[in-house]
């Protein structure tokens, strides 16, 4: 895949999204299931609005005062907790920023993160993880964040499962059981001005979302898709009381490509980024034993595996191999 760092990137075209709200998604009529079904089908990505939702608008006004308190903490305290020294599956722990590869040759990333998994938010046995202690301060938040997304996700599934006629026990709700130990993380992301502010840049380099279904929020611009089948990055303008939902790639795997994972990457346009850009976003990700193949409901009749089907929780680390650099693959994906 071509990335184009030529020409005016404040021109880039924006992205026509579909906007779902919360409460369409609760009562589910059959207008609200069409544009559900072709927002994921199509575009990968939807603004799904909750504006109407008191408690997941106070989640996110706490997530966004995490993200401030946590990023700047000093350097020292947030290195205590490195996320390559917490595990294989990188669930857990601090990234300084150039750690991963960028997005324009030859350069590393431009942004610092923090991730927690789901397991230590909910307190489940034997996951316990040591983080820096404004985490744990901002526990109920965090469990209150998580749950909403959650609960949101579970209505995604349903309505996709019940449109595309799945069976019960191979549906895509019963790839996933937050009940158990889970892959599922909160990312939160700080991009420094400092980073591009001169030229344009690309802190986050192109890429797919390797789980199910990612519910991002930021209010800074920065954001972009590349639509399928298109060479035209648009960005993606965000909105107050409105969350970004990405469907990744192992949507797509299950589906056996009928639902579209969207290719997106972060960039700075010169002279607009004033401030600091933070985001924040859940990613929620199939069973850790999960096969990585097409649902029976999904096959056609001449379907076959590539003979070699990774659990889920093998795919995650295989995805954090290509994000460090450490195998040669150009386009960065979940596969
Ligand atoms: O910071 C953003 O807006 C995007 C973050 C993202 O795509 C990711 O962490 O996978
Ligand atoms: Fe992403």
């Amino acid at each position: 895949m071509a990335v184009s760092t030529e020409g005016d990137e404040r021109a880039d075209p924006v992205a026509r999204l579909k906007t779902i709200r919360l409460q369409a998604l609760k009562s589910a009529g059959p207008e609200d299931i069409d544009k559900l079904v072709v927002a994921a089908t199509h575009d990968g990505i939807f603004y799904l609005s909750f504006e109407d939702d008191h408690q997941l608008s106070r989640a996110i006004a706490g997530m966004q005062s995490l993200g401030v308190d946590l990023f700047s903490l000093d350097m020292e305290h947030k290195m205590g907790h490195d996320i390559d020294k917490l595990g294989q599956y990188k669930l857990n722990g601090y990234k300084p920023i150039g750690r991963n590869v960028g997005g324009i040759k030859g350069q590393r990333d431009g942004f610092e993160s923090y991730s927690i998994s789901r397991n230590t938010i909910s307190s489940l046995p034997d996951t316990k993880v040591s983080h820096l202690e404004v985490i744990n301060e901002y526990n109920n938040t965090l469990v209150s964040f998580t749950a909403a997304c959650s609960d949101i996700a579970n209505m995604v599934f349903k309505i996709l499962s019940q449109a595309f006629n799945l069976q019960e026990n191979k549906s895509l709700e019963s790839c996933h059981d937050a009940s158990k130990p889970t892959l599922d993380i909160v990312r939160l992301l700080k991009y420094p001005s400092s980073i591009g502010n001169n030229c344009f840049s690309i802190p986050q380099t192109a890429h797919t979302d390797v789980g199910s279904l990612t519910f991002l929020y930021s209010e800074s611009p920065g954001l972009q898709i590349l639509p399928a089948g298109s060479k035209e990055w648009r960005h993606v303008i965000p909105k107050q009381g409105h969350l970004m939902v990405n469907f990744g790639d192992a949507m797509k795997t299950l589906s056996n490509g009928r639902l579209e994972s969207v290719m997106h990457r972060v960039v700075t346009v010169p002279g607009t980024q004033v401030l600091d850009r933070h985001s924040f976003a859940f990613m929620i990700r199939p069973r850790p034993e999960n096969l990585m193949t097409a649902l029976p409901g999904f096959r056609e009749a001449d379907f076959e595996d590539d003979g070699q089907v990774l659990t889920c929780e093998e795919w995650v680390a295989r995805k954090f191999k290509v994000m460090r650099g450490d195998k040669d693959e150009f386009q960065i994906s979940g596969k």
